[in-house]
């Protein structure tokens, strides 16, 4: 099953376009485990298990295990996800970008070492840089392109005086990953809940392509104005699915014994907030 196909099956069984971001950062921890890199895995298995069936994917961020000499903790991580919750892919959240015979090395560690269902890249090093990674059959290659940080629009929202029309680079952008450089399917695109306006012109741009969407949450992204800019009905052949991240909102809903069914909780009241008001 191709990824994209993976996200519409899992928005069908669990009805729901959310992603739960698996950022663990032992400061936030509960007050028992507070400060305790070895409890990295503990605390999101708990995480996983507690919204595994309200999510279509889990986005892990690799900074957040690197940092604290954590990656094999995060492989024990994608292995428990892929047993207890095989139908919900995982977003491997790396944003690489390099020359492409680096580039295969970095495909290698999303794909083989963590096993990782997509991958988030920067495109800043343009067609090659992204090309090993289209290597990798059935497997997703997700594409910064108008992200939900205000810093943004130093690149971004910036035109191309050499392109017909002038787009902003984030819809050239959104143009190229529709068209010419996705010859396989793979790719996906982000786009910032923090900027609704633009979900709907890169849906305009790449009405195929899956949007991965953080910003819900703790970013303070309108989770309703982001489905209405993205979501373009139930999962066909035709339209792409809509992914909306939330992280920091659903991990640390509470400090106590309680994070994870406090974590369950939220992860219920964004999903229902993000369920189309269109009927399934
Ligand atoms: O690629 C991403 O996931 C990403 C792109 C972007 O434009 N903005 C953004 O916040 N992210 C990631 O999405 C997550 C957002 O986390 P919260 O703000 O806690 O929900 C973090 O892991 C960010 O690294």
């Amino acid at each position: 099953m191709s990824f994209v196909q993976q996200l519409r099956h899992a928005e069908r069984l669990n009805d729901s376009l959310l992603c739960v971001g698996l950022d663990p950062d032992p400061a936030k921890f509960p007050t028992h485990w507070q400060g305790d890199a070895s409890r990295i895995y503990d605390f999101c298995a708990a995480i996983v298990d507690a919204t595994k069936d309200l999510v279509l994917a889990f986005k892990p961020q690799i900074a957040y295990f690197a940092a604290h000499r954590a990656e094999d903790q995060l492989e024990q991580l994608m292995a428990h996800i892929k047993r207890v919750a095989p139908q919900v892919p995982v977003i491997l959240d790396a944003k690489r970008g390099d020359i492409g015979a680096t580039a295969q090395q970095y495909a290698r560690e999303a794909f083989e070492r963590f096993q990782a269902d997509a991958v988030t890249l920067s495109p800043f090093m343009g067609r090659d840089s992204i090309e090993p990674y289209l290597q990798y059959p059935n497997k997703g290659a997700i594409l910064l392109c108008r992200t939900s940080n205000s810093g943004g629009d130093d690149w971004q929202m910036q035109r191309l005086a050499d392109v017909p029309g002038q787009p902003r680079l984030y819809e050239h952008l959104a143009h190229l990953a529709q068209t010419e450089w996705n010859h396989n399917g793979q790719l996906g695109l982000v786009v910032g809940a923090t900027y609704p306006q633009e979900i709907a012109r890169v849906r305009e741009l790449a009405p195929t392509l899956p949007l991965l969407i953080p910003g819900v949450g703790a970013q303070g992204g309108d989770a309703a104005a982001t489905v209405a800019a993205g979501w373009r009905g139930d999962a066909t052949q035709t339209t792409g699915p809509i992914v909306v991240n939330s992280s920091r909102a659903v991990l640390y809903a509470s400090r106590g014994e309680d994070f994870a069914a406090a974590a369950r909780r939220v992860a219920l009241e964004t999903r229902a907030v993000l369920r189309p008001t269109v009927a399934r």
